[in-house]
């Protein structure tokens, strides 16, 4: 982040406090969560969904889709398992009796994601998705016409699949892990240095595990002179050449992310709030928050993905104290957007920015 991108830092915790009560209630998997039902709204239809995810015999990750059975709305398409919630029920109850009723498990750990809100002819829909990583019991077509396992990333064997989902589809090929680099400390050699030992490290340790290998890496060093930032973005793109998973975005330069074939754009939150504001031309673009009027807009650009932070206190801001988990979670529970927890992050601190609604943690001195 630049140093602009503070205007907004001690937002997050203020407009989190604002949050709804059914925002905080779908905010987290921890012991509070699913204690408060979502508002009742007469236009919206609250639903709870299941990305269900598992590890197949080769190691990959795979997500389970189920196709609407004739008589229902859209019959026919394929849809993650789930449904309407229920008066009194909280979206983690509804989550769970779903899956009891279309599928006969009982969920044993998920972790909220993402919401998303989409205008159908029949109804507004807001779809809560949570990530079930376990459950007991085998999955049965119950309600279902038909089950399909799918990879992320690679075209889907089975359509057509509903409309809202195309953006949740998307956001399963991110990885868990965004490293930030960080010369400024370390020199633009012993970043490289640290990267290739990181990837390495990475591939070796985990070459059968689904999610080890991948990682977003952003190219951030703003201060660096022009043609030391360079060296860097090219050196970063040619070690993750070398690595299945990884994929590169350069900080709020464009033009250099083109001339050493980056992946992606990564936007700081001044460029995201500027008038003239367009996504950048690139298959994956990123984006700084500090506040859910930089989520609303980042997801309004079309960016792929948020930074939210600082979550925890962090050298890189001394003067923001973090704005917490449970402002973090909150301000999640009501994105569309997968969002990178930013801040004081360490490798131990994935479980729990997940639990609060995170896609995955986003580390500069804590990553290698
Ligand atoms: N379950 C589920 N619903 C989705 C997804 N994507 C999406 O747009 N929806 C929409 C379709 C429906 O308008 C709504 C879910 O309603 P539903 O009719 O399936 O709910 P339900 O299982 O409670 O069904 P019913 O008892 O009311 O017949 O959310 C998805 O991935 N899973």
């Amino acid at each position: 982040m630049s140093s602009t991108d503070s205007s907004n830092r001690g937002a997050a915790a203020q407009e989190a406090t604002q949050a709804t009560d059914a925002a905080t209630d779908a905010a987290t998997n921890s012991p509070a969560a699913g204690t408060t039902t979502p508002t009742p709204s007469a236009d919206i239809v609250e639903v709870a969904a299941a990305v269900i995810l598992r590890t197949n015999s080769a190691g990959a990750r795979e997500f389970l889709l189920a196709q609407r059975p004739p008589g229902k709305v859209y019959a026919g398409y394929w849809e993650f398992p789930g449904g309407k919630v229920e008066p009194g029920e909280t979206m983690r109850q509804a989550l769970d009796r779903e899956l009891v009723e279309e599928l006969g498990i009982e969920v044993t750990q998920a972790t909220p994601w993402l919401t998303r809100e989409f205008v159908y002819p029949h109804a507004t829909v807001r779809i809560r998705f949570f990530r079930v990583e376990a459950w007991r019991g085998g999955i049965a077509p119950i309600e279902h016409s038909g089950f399909a396992w799918l990879t992320p990333g690679a075209p889907s064997p089975v359509e057509p699949i509903l409309p809202a989902n195309g953006p949740i589809l998307r956001a399963l090929e991110l990885p868990a892990r965004l490293l930030i680099t960080n010369a400024a400390e370390n020199s633009v050699d012993g970043e490289l240095a640290r990267l290739a030992r990181a990837l390495g490290d990475r591939s070796a340790a985990t070459a059968s595990a689904h999610e080890g290998r991948a990682c977003l890496v952003q190219v951030r060093d703003k201060e660096l002179p022009a043609a030391e930032r360079q060296r860097l973005a090219a050196g970063v793109v040619a070690l993750a050449r070398q690595h299945s998973g990884v994929r590169v975005l350069i900080n709020d330069d464009a033009a250099l992310a083109r001339s050493v074939g980056a992946d992606g754009a990564h936007l700081p939150a001044a460029r995201l709030l500027a008038k003239d504001a367009v996504r950048p031309d690139f298959p994956l673009v990123g984006a700084s928050c500090h506040s859910a009027a930089e989520l609303a807009r980042a997801a309004e650009l079309g960016c792929d993905f948020a930074v939210l932070g600082p979550v925890l206190p962090t050298p890189t801001h001394s003067e923001a104290a973090g704005c917490g988990w449970e402002a973090f979670a909150q301000l999640a529970a009501r994105s569309p957007l997968p969002i990178y927890a930013l801040g004081g992050m360490r490798e131990e601190m994935l479980a729990t920015a997940c639990a609060h609604g995170a896609q995955g943690i986003a580390l500069m001195r804590g990553w290698g």
